[in-house]
């Protein structure tokens, strides 16, 4: 039994030291089962929308689905707009409460991206915005296609990592991660099933 109460033991838990950054994998943090109704859940219940960046004084469509979800005031700007969040649905609190104990304090909001299929990505980004504080620490879960989720160092991008992430998988981004590295889902002509992300975040408003 681990002392700071952690529900996992190690057999769980898989701890990915990189140069400067750290991530948990927990492949089986939801079962079969409850990975299924979920993603099920999630698909028919959230907003999904497929938004738009500026780039170049153009709108350009991201490619994927988005909807961002939080408390009251937990406004997140990225990409030169600013989201401000809608309530809370009954499952994204469900999941919210399971992930609880990970992080010190309560995730007050959640991105969730919709990818279609392997032609649906993002691009190489760290979560670095001043709201997310120093040292985020950032839930991942996962539900439907298994994606690779890609990292690069920012001061030499030979340096890389790369990660399968499947069905009912979390994945916990902490420390430097995001000051010294960056992510991506890169495009892949082998998926042709929709993947569900949910990026549970701490937003100082
Ligand atoms: O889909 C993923 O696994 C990555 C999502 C991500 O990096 C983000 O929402 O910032
Ligand atoms: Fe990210």
């Amino acid at each position: 039994m681990n002392v700071q109460g952690s529900i996992f033991d190690d057999e769980n838990v898989i701890n990915i030291p990189l140069l400067n950054g750290e991530m948990d994998y927990y492949p089986k943090f939801f079962s079969e089962q409850e990975s299924n109704a979920l993603m099920q859940a999630l698909r028919a219940s959230l907003d999904w929308k497929q938004e738009s960046m500026k780039l170049y004084g153009k709108d350009i469509l991201f490619p994927r689905l988005m909807a961002w979800y939080g408390d009251a005031g937990s406004n997140y700007s990225f990409s030169g707009r600013n989201y401000t969040p809608v309530p809370w649905t009954t499952e994204l609190l469900e999941i919210r409460n399971r992930l609880t104990p990970l992080c010190g304090k309560t995730f007050n909001s959640v991105l969730a991206n919709l990818y279609r299929n392997g032609n649906d990505a993002m691009g190489w980004h760290a979560d670095d915005e001043p709201e997310l504080g120093p040292h985020p620490i950032i839930a991942s879960v996962n539900f439907g296609a298994t994606r690779k989720f890609r990292l690069r160092y920012k001061n030499n991008h030979q340096l890389t990592y790369e990660l399968p992430l499947s069905h009912g998988s979390l994945l916990v981004m902490k420390g430097t991660l995001q000051e010294f590295w960056e992510h991506q889902i890169p495009k892949t002509k082998k998926v042709l099933s929709e993947r569900i992300n949910l990026t549970f975040r701490h937003i100082t408003p």
